[in-house]
């Protein structure tokens, strides 16, 4: 294998997704290169979630091909498929935890589908990873429902987590988090990310988090992945959608606060 492909993590060619006749992707390809945060963006309902599903095999596309780490998502067996999914670990919008389980149940949850461990080991592996994720040691035996929502993003981080995965894949983890949250959040996954390697694909609306974090942005429009490149990169771009966004009013306060933090 070149040492391009190596590099690419993940790799999408083709995909074709619809719902009935509501085409959502048409012909959209993209590659991730191991290691980076990849911002992906794009007006809502342009499909950024629908990819992470497709991606992670929860949604079968109508046409195309997908592969993470050079193997087929979909033309595998369901050992080979059980396989990937250990690799990767996934932060749904909501954080998706179980209502009824802890904090530290809910991160032992992909551990006991998929690791043989002692119930002891389970349990404290899991409580390190609720301390890696900032939560505090009395946040592991609340319920999601104690948790305000910030927290409540941290545990699902930590769930994401469980299995030391090379990929995460985050569904607008600072959405509807303050701005000082919102921040903190992003500077947990850059120092998770850079402690343990991770290759990051996050989807996000937040301009901040493509400033403070992202090594490349991937622009959804048109059905497809329209634009993809550095921040600077998509300054150029002569597309409606494009302009609005990285060159409006929300874009320029993101800048100028990302200049003066880098100068502080
Ligand atoms: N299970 C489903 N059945 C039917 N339509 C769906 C389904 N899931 C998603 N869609 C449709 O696919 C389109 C893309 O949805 P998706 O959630 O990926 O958008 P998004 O880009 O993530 O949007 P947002 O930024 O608002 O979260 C939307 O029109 C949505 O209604």
């Amino acid at each position: 294998m070149a040492a391009a492909d190596q590099d690419r993590i993940i790799r999408v060619r083709g995909l074709v997704t619809r719902f009935g006749s509501h085409v959502v992707h048409d012909g959209l390809d993209l590659d991730v290169r191991r290691g980076e945060i990849i911002g992906v963006v794009g007006g809502s309902g342009t499909g950024k979630s629908v990819l992470l599903r497709a991606i992670v095999g929860l949604l079968k596309p109508a046409e195309g091909r997908i592969e993470v780490f050079g193997q087929s998502v979909r033309d595998t067996s369901d050992a080979e498929y059980r396989a990937l999914r250990r690799r990767w670990g996934v932060m749904f919008q909501d954080g998706a935890l179980f209502s009824s389980l802890t904090v530290r149940q809910n991160v032992e949850a992909p551990m006991r589908e998929q690791l043989q461990l002692a119930p002891d080991l389970r349990e404290t592996l899991a409580a390190i990873k609720v301390r890696m994720v900032g939560l505090p040691e009395n946040a592991q035996d609340k319920y999601p429902s104690e948790l305000s929502g910030g927290m409540r993003k941290r545990a699902g981080f930590a769930r994401a987590i469980a299995l030391d995965p090379e990929i995460v894949f985050l569904d607008e983890p600072t959405a509807g988090l303050d701005p000082i949250g919102a921040a903190a959040f992003d500077i947990l996954i850059k120092q998770l990310q850079n402690a343990l390697g991770l290759t990051v694909f996050l989807v996000t609306h937040d301009l901040d988090s493509l400033h403070a974090i992202c090594d490349r942005v991937a622009v959804l429009a048109d059905r497809r992945v329209l634009a993809v490149g550095t921040m600077a990169d998509m300054l150029e771009v002569d597309h409606p959608w494009v302009r609005e966004y990285f060159h409006g009013p929300r874009a320029r306060a993101a800048l100028a606060s990302s200049v003066t933090e880098g100068a502080a």
